[in-house]
């Protein structure tokens, strides 16, 4: 009776476990493992999904793999992604592929698998799907080129994700709906700015010493190790409105290839939140704040209670700075503090109509590494656009233009809308667009002379700042602010004269800063 107990209980753990592992199963095994043993090749498989994570190398086994599978692969996937110009290659269901390393043939097979209905998942929720690659190298090579096979396929899928990958425009605007319901700070549609270098109008030294210094940062990872510095940089952008600083953004973005994360601080309501969006940039990427002054109270701290102390108005009331969202010191954590350094490879570049109303500690070195005026239309700029919209380098009324040009302090903007409007495209004659030009430039220089004295934004602010005497402005943001305030102020041929002192902004801009510092 015992032994009848035994064997049914026995027939009973079979049963169950022919539900978790079916004999077919076991059987199965037994015969791939002989297989494996007799075989002149190992097989390895990287899965999408290990445990409950997901695998990075299948992610790059991918993309390396998509830039072969078009060319050799018997049977392909191809798809255009949501929003996307670029045709997706991937190996189709059980499609190989052969690829050579180091001189060993090693071969790729995608598998799509279902999850079979009896197997239980000790994980949790899972893909319906179980999708993995096997890698078929022979045992002869395997200890010799494996590992630096692996090695190989991991860089160039990120060189080649880098290079294919289009960039994105990140904003945070309406980001707590969004953030509360998808847990993403961030929302983005593919980057197509077409500005760039070339079709930038500004003056040649100047885009060189930019193009230079971007060059250097990016190829700057050991220099920026070794000397234990975050590697990022800040660029300042200041000037009037429509001289390029948005163009002179997107222009950095095409040249690095980096995503950029367009940051409205008005939408940000903590410096805690502030935090939280920086921790989800990506490395690769350009963080940009335009038009800083306006966005929230960051003027100049020294300013400001000089300003409280002496007014004659009514005390503001309690708690006023406690307003603003997000204050200076969060921003300035933000941009050198020590989350920033959560990641690498960015660029933080600020805007600004006035720069004078910046306090100096957020234009200091280190933070501001570079300060870029964008200046009003100068000769050298206005050829550039000549060449983008009438495509002449040269024409008999160029001097006409260049006698002027400086004194008349039109942005590149108002030359651009002319140039465009006026262009001939039918007979490609430039001659009407140009006199149409000459004209207004004329008109621009015997306008009053609010621009001449620093009224280069928007009619108030400049001239505010103007009014006051140049000893008090000293007085309160330090000599060098001061210099930049006057500097503002001359008109684009002086500046010019003044950077041929072999001096650039940057340099200006280092070395006042430290004084304020
Ligand atoms: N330096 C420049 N080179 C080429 N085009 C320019 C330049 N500056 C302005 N433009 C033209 O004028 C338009 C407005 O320029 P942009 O938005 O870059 O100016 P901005 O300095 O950012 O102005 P704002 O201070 O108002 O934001 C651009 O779309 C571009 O066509
Ligand atoms: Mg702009």
């Amino acid at each position: 009776m015992d032994l009848w107990t035994s064997f049914g209980s026995l027939l009973g753990l079979f049963a169950f476990i022919q539900t978790i592992m079916p004999v077919e199963y076991a059987l199965g095994r037994l015969g791939s493992s002989l297989f494996d043993y007799l075989s002149w090749y190992n097989y390895f498989e990287v899965h999408e999904i290990v445990g409950i994570n997901s695998n990075d190398l299948y992610s790059w086994v991918q993309i390396y793999l998509s830039s072969t599978a078009f060319t050799s692969a018997q049977r392909a996937t191809l798809c255009i992604p949501k929003n996307s110009k670029k045709t997706n290659y991937t190996l189709a269901n059980s499609g190989k592929v052969c690829d050579k390393f180091k001189g060993a043939n090693v071969w790729w097979q995608h598998i799509s698998d279902e999850y079979r209905q009896s197997q239980i998942s000790f994980w949790g929720e899972r893909p319906d799907e179980k999708r993995y690659y096997t890698l078929q190298i022979s045992k002869r090579d395997r200890d010799r080129v494996l590992q630096d096979y692996i090695d190989h396929i991991t860089t160039q899928a990120k060189k080649l994700e880098f290079l294919n990958k289009e960039k994105q425009l990140y904003t945070n605007s309406r980001s707590q709906h969004n953030y509360e319901f998808n847990r993403k700070p961030w929302e983005s549609v593919p980057f197509e700015h077409p500005s760039t270098f070339d079709t930038l109008a500004l003056d040649t030294a100047k885009k060189q010493e930019i193009l230079n210094d971007l060059q250097e940062f990016m190829r700057g990872k050991e220099f920026y190790h070794r000397v234990g510095r975050s590697w990022k940089r800040g660029y300042l952008l200041y000037g009037p409105p429509g001289t390029g600083k948005s163009s002179m953004i997107a222009a950095i973005a095409n040249f690095t290839g980096y995503d950029v994360y367009d940051l409205e601080l008005t939408e940000v309501k903590s410096n805690a939140e502030l935090r939280k969006l920086l921790i989800h940039t990506t490395n690769k990427s350009i963080i940009v704040i335009e038009d800083i002054d306006c966005s929230v109270n960051l003027s100049d701290r020294a300013k400001r209670k000089k300003e409280k102390t002496t007014s004659e108005m009514p005390a503001k009331p309690k708690g006023e700075d406690e307003e603003s969202r997000v204050t200076l010191s969060g921003l300035l954590n933000f941009t050198d503090g020590l989350w920033s350094c959560c990641g690498s490879e960015r660029i933080i570049i600020f805007t600004t109509n006035h720069i004078d109303k910046l306090d100096p500690a957020l234009l200091r070195s280190g933070r501001m590494d570079m300060h870029i005026f964008m200046s009003y239309c100068t000769f050298p700029a206005f050829k550039i656009l000549a060449q983008n919209y009438l495509l002449i380098s040269d024409h008999e009324l160029f001097p006409q233009i260049e006698a002027i040009i400086d004194t008349a302090m039109m942005t590149p903007a108002d030359v651009s809308e002319i140039l465009i409007k006026k262009r001939d495209s039918v007979t490609e004659d430039p001659t009407e667009a140009l006199e149409v030009l000459i004209e207004a430039l004329k008109a621009a220089k015997d306008k009053p002379k609010a621009k001449e004295q620093g009224d280069f934004a928007d009619g108030s602010e400049g001239v505010e700042a103007t009014d006051m005497p140049q000893d008090e402005i000293k007085e309160e943001v330090g000599n060098s602010l001061a210099d930049k305030r006057s500097a503002k102020q001359q008109t684009t041929s002086e500046r010019i004269e003044k950077s041929s002192d072999g001096k650039s902004d940057c340099e200006r801009g280092a070395a006042s800063n430290q004084g304020e510092e």
